[in-house]
């Protein structure tokens, strides 16, 4: 039995949670970790002097427990799935060591946390310009909902900050451009793992 972890990371609103749904569709045995479901409760969010919630920052994530959540797939992976509600769709035709599990991360801060980043095999990350990002921002709701001048006040420079110090601290990132087709982004990150998944079999 082999693992494989990928990580879609990326900007806001820049396609992660569409691309890491339709992979997990295309790939047997996989799921998916999303780092938003992680977030802290509203009252736990630091408040700058603007009065913004600092949303855009690890602290405002339990990260131990993403942590503690990818810890319990790696000790079993399949029976992680069967928890979760997914089917194994283990090959009954090949030895136990042809079946690859996957697990698919997928965050806007998931190569910054050091820890998590170093479970990583492999790591994408979607990118959009400023006026798209902004625009396909505004148009979605979060809980609670972004306030007036949040984008540029808060999210835009806690992007660019942690943009930064991950190009500074992170290689081997294949950098996708999402304002690409869905299918194209498909493909190419499906034909990719396919490969790794593949090159992982062979290896055993
Ligand atoms: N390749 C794409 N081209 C155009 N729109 C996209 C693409 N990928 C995602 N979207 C749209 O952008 C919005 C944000 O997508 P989502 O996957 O939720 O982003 P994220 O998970 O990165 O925040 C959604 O309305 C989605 O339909
Ligand atoms: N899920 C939540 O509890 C919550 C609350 C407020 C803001 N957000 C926003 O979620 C964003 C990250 O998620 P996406 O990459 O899916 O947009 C951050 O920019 C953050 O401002 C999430």
């Amino acid at each position: 039995m082999r693992t494989l972890v990928i990580g879609i990371g990326g900007m806001t609103n820049a396609g992660k949670s569409t691309l890491s749904s339709s992979l997990h569709l295309q790939i047997p045995n996989s799921c998916i970790m999303a780092q938003d479901d992680f977030f802290k409760e509203d009252s736990m969010i630091a408040v700058d002097s603007n009065g913004f919630k600092q949303y855009d920052v690890l602290d405002a994530l339990h990260m131990d427990r993403i942590m503690s959540e990818i810890e319990l797939w790696q000790k079993n992976p399949g029976s992680f799935l069967l928890s979760h509600g997914l089917r194994t769709q283990c090959s009954s035709t090949s030895e136990d060591s042809e079946n690859v599990f996957v697990l698919i991360v997928e965050g806007f801060l998931i190569f910054n946390y050091k820890p998590l980043n170093e479970l990583i095999d492999k790591r994408y990350f979607l990118e959009i310009p400023y006026d798209i990002c902004k625009e396909r921002r505004g148009s979605r709701i979060y809980t609670p909902p972004d306030p007036p001048g949040y984008f540029d006040g808060h999210v835009w420079p806690m992007y660019l900050k942690h943009r930064q110090e991950m190009e500074y601290t992170v290689s081997d990132i294949d950098f996708l451009n999402g304002l690409e087709s869905k299918e194209d982004l498909l493909d190419y990150v499906y034909a990719d793992v396919t490969q790794e998944i593949q090159r992982l079999i062979r290896d055993d």
